[in-house]
């Protein structure tokens, strides 16, 4: 899971030209992005819909970067082999689709994966709790999920916080992830309140030098991070 030394910078497909998708893909890499970020929207769990394993795959023929799979769904048991078989290499579940956990992170690891939980705004973070001791990682969602574009949540500071010494006090070493409406502008505050990856979506894709963009965040990411967190 540290096949690299966070900070991370994720970038988010969901934000990209899909007519230019393994340039914009490449792009992101050379500016520094060792993993890409995979949405995956149902419809249901979330206000909208964006695209399943077959991209997945497709991404994952054109790139060896790790590949972060992000399961914005309704009963993800039914999909993970598919995600897996496309050639994630993490899984991301939401707690709040997790009536059963516990077995949810055991099949993603049986099929080879790291397995991640992920948490919206709204959800209190002791829901976790148990789910710390089978995590690879957190995502904590600092938007609400659906979109990307929006507007950073300024209580996640607080929950982030919170997160890093719940991983401190458990003796635990889960990364931890922060999704939505990160940029050059925030990367340093996240870092110093405990992330260790960073997802960023429209900074990156929407701006017009995708490699400076990924480039600028990490540096700003890199500034406040301390290893001595994970
Ligand atoms: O999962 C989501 C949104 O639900 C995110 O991954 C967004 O796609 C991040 O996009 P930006 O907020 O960076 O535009």
């Amino acid at each position: 899971m540290h096949e690299t030394s966070p900070p991370v910078v994720a970038p988010s497909i969901l934000a990209a030209n899909f007519l230019h998708l393994e340039n914009d893909i490449r792009q992101a890499v050379d500016g520094g992005a060792p993993w890409i970020h995979c949405d995956i929207m149902d419809g249901h769990f979330v206000p909208n819909i964006s695209f399943g394993p077959d991209v997945v795959e497709t991404v994952r023929s054109a790139t060896d970067v790790f590949l972060d799979v992000h399961l914005m769904i309704e009963d993800p048991d039914r999909y993970i082999a598919d995600f897996a078989r496309a050639g994630a290499d993490l899984i991301t579940v939401h707690v709040e689709t997790c009536p059963h956990l516990h077995r949810t992170l055991q099949s993603i690891h049986e099929l080879g994966c790291h397995a991640g939980v992920a948490i919206n705004p709204g959800t209190a973070l002791g829901t976790l709790r148990a789910a710390l001791e089978d995590a690879d990682l957190v995502l904590l969602m600092t938007v609400n999920p659906g979109f990307g574009g929006q507007k950073f949540i300024r209580f996640s500071y607080d929950r982030l916080r919170a997160l890093r010494l719940m991983r401190q006090e458990l003796n635990k070493s889960f990364l931890i992830e922060v999704d939505g409406g990160v940029s050059r502008s925030n990367a340093s505050d996240i870092t110093s309140a405990g992330a260790d990856v960073l997802v960023a979506g429209s900074s990156v894709f929407k701006s017009s030098d995708i490699a400076s963009e990924v480039d600028a965040i990490r540096n700003a990411a890199g500034a406040s991070y301390r290893s001595d967190y994970v």
